[in-house]
């Protein structure tokens, strides 16, 4: 896809997931995310790569989900399991790929929170946020990863840390946009080499539905 729809866009959440069912029935078998996410965790600099290895779904809580709505059993089952939503073997796979490029040094791994924005967070909400487990915040991704895994297909993510979550009330730092937009540039053509390299090595996916 080139870009994605959101929910602060204004789109209903199965609007903004209908893609993923597109592909599905197009016999995709393995969904790759990439999004730009501010970073929580105080190890993280901005330009660093993280591979999602799960995620907590804020929306999910107030009752806000794709998959809300009486269950299309042609995709999957009415609950679908969450615990192991970001492919083991894929993050593996990209964590070697990475190393082999020289990336190591800005390749992480870790939680992402998505938030329904647009507004980016208070100070507050970042350091509840961290202290929840997430490393990483945006407004993304998680919807898509839902209703993917729900279909059966594995998913891979990742988040460009574009920038530094505001955590301190002494801070003259401010969330913007032009920032995240300027990140994504610097690092455009690594994060292109990491995934083309890693599609070259995905092996079909035998267990899919
Ligand atoms: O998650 P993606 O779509 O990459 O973009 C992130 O960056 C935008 C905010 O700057 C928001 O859309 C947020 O979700
Ligand atoms: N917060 C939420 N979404 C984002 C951010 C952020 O700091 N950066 C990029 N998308």
């Amino acid at each position: 896809m080139q870009g994605r729809f959101h929910l602060y866009e204004g789109y209903p959440i199965q609007k903004i997931t209908l893609p993923m069912r597109v592909f599905k029935l197009m016999g995709v078998q393995t969904m790759i995310m990439t999004n730009a996410a501010g970073g929580l965790n105080q190890d993280f600099k901005v330009g660093d790569v993280m591979i999602i290895k799960d995620h907590i779904n804020m929306p999910g809580f107030a009752g806000v989900s794709p998959l809300c709505g009486p269950n299309e059993d042609r995709f999957g089952v009415r609950f679908p399991c969450m615990s192991d939503a970001y492919d083991r073997e894929l993050r593996g796979l990209a964590l070697a790929v990475g190393a082999e490029l020289g990336f190591s040094d800005f390749l992480k791994e870790g939680v992402y929170c998505v938030l329904g924005g647009p507004s980016f967070e208070t100070i507050a909400e970042c350091r509840m946020l961290n202290r929840l487990g997430a490393d990483a915040v945006g407004m993304s991704t998680v919807h898509e990863v839902i209703v993917s895994r729900h279909a059966g297909m594995r998913c891979f993510a990742l988040s460009l840390i574009s920038n530094k979550a505001v955590m301190d009330y002494d801070s003259e730092e401010r969330a913007n946009h032009e920032e995240v937009l300027e990140t994504g540039r610097l690092r455009a053509e690594q994060l292109e080499k990491l995934v083309s390299t890693l599609v070259g090595r995905i092996e079909p996916n035998n267990n899919a539905c």
